[in-house]
């Protein structure tokens, strides 16, 4: 038996800060995480004007409720989406200044037109430089009034999260009216920060699509960020890979992270899956069948469940999943590409993989730059070695040390 902790959340510490910087006081983060993403997070705090103190596990950031403390600024923001989209909508709502914000390569691809279209439908003046709907992106804010809009978040929850975000820096508050939602726990993560920093949003509607969110600001706090369970899949599927037992310390039912339930669907392949108030234990005899899952909530881990499929006694089909296409890479062709590299019989369509039980041989896992696929070939990799990856360091955008982390605790579950 394996216990192991497992590096801050992603999409937590990338919230935390947004919150902590809007709050009136000073926040303290423990445990953020420390990678690309998040280190370009607070290095766009930082151009913001906003004081922001690491120390090795405490972030001490001095929140600014009247906004940035520039007037000019010019961000950018690497590859994370959530820093491409946050930190505008951050910046749209201070009371006068003029941002600009560009991206990664691959950012720049990915959209943003149902966020900014909603900015402007609250007054913010905002032009793309290149592509209508794409960064880079200027924006000249005059404070927001607030009032209600309609938005479709059926490419990406991460306008729904930003727009709520912004909610309580307006003058009278925000009614988002939500026509369609992938990634839906994302938002349960959101509302529960919220909370935490003092702001209760309401919801109604027939499909509780209706979110209220009042004015009047945040309050400083001192937050603990949770472990990342997207993360943790890799270890997961290990240990229901190679038949051996781990429990990931700090993520259990009181998690707010819906990427947590991966696990149930190791259950449903055959691994016997333990979860308390803070931890989880997935234990297997490595003997996994085949299933037909819908990952819409909880696609971050469609790429862990394909590199783990080929290994199954039966087929394994993911449904539901179109939006992984606009991720780091298009992750559904991109784990096509690779298992069929690997000789595994791989059918994908518009929204769905189908993955063939077979005998994978090693090659090298073309990344398209994309950590998550670096760290699910890695869990292939323990019944195939001799795996490569054309860019195995783009790990560097959730968690920098993964390989080495990885190596450890492959060597003590060999043990
Ligand atoms: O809000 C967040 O922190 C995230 C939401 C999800 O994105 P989508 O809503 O675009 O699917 C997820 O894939 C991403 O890694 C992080
Ligand atoms: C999709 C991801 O990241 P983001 O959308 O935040 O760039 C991810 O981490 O898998």
């Amino acid at each position: 038996m394996t216990v192991i902790d497992i590096p801050g959340s992603k999409s937590v510490t990338a919230r935390a800060l947004f919150l902590a910087a809007a709050a009136d006081g000073i926040t303290t983060l423990v445990r953020p995480l420390r990678s690309d993403d998040t280190e370009g997070f607070s290095e766009g705090l930082s151009s913001l004007g906003y004081e922001v103190a690491q120390e090795a596990d405490r972030w001490h950031i001095g929140g600014r409720p009247a906004g940035p403390a520039t007037t000019e600024a010019d961000i950018y923001c690497r590859d994370g989406a959530t820093t491409a989209r946050f930190l505008p909508t951050l910046a749209a709502a201070a009371a006068a200044g003029t941002y600009r914000f560009d991206a990664s390569a691959q950012m720049r691809r990915r959209p943003l037109a149902p966020l900014t279209e909603a900015l402007r439908t609250l007054g913010v003046e905002l032009h793309h430089e290149a592509a209508e709907g794409h960064h880079p992106l200027r924006s000249v804010a005059a404070g927001i009034k607030g009032g209600a809009l309609t938005l479709d978040a059926g490419q990406s929850s991460q306008y729904l999260t930003a727009l709520l975000m912004l909610g309580p820096l307006t003058a009278e508050g925000l009614r988002i009216t939500v026509t369609d939602l992938v990634s839906a726990p994302y938002i349960e993560i959101t509302l529960a920060m919220m909370r935490s920093f003092g702001v209760e949003v309401t919801r109604s509607g027939h499909d509780s699509n209706v979110f209220t969110v009042p004015p009047g600001g945040y309050r400083a706090t001192t937050y603990t960020v949770e472990p990342d369970a997207s993360t943790a899949s890799y270890f997961f599927a290990a240990a229901a890979l190679t038949g051996h037992e781990v429990t990931v310390r700090g993520l259990g039912t009181d998690a707010l992270q819906g990427d947590l339930r991966f696990v149930d669907v190791l259950g449903r392949m055959g691994a016997d899956v333990r979860t308390t108030a803070d931890s989880t234990t997935v234990r297997s005899g490595g003997e996994l069948s085949g299933l037909t899952v819908n990952m819409r909530d909880i696609s971050d881990t469609m790429p862990t469940l394909a590199a783990l499929a080929p290994f199954a006694s039966g087929p394994v089909r993911i449904e539901d999943v179109g939006n992984t296409r606009v991720k780091e890479c298009d992750r559904l062709e991109a784990c096509a590409e690779n298992l069929r590299r690997m000789g595994i019989t791989v059918d994908t369509g518009p929204d769905w993989i189908e993955i063939h039980p077979g005998a994978p041989r090693p090659t090298e896992i073309a990344t398209h730059g994309d950590h998550r696929i670096v760290m699910s070939f890695a869990v292939a990799c323990l019944r195939v070695p001799g795996i490569t990856y054309d860019d195995p360091g783009c790990v560097r955008k959730t968690f920098p040390q993964f390989h080495e982390a990885f190596a450890d605790f492959t060597d003590l579950t060999n043990r």
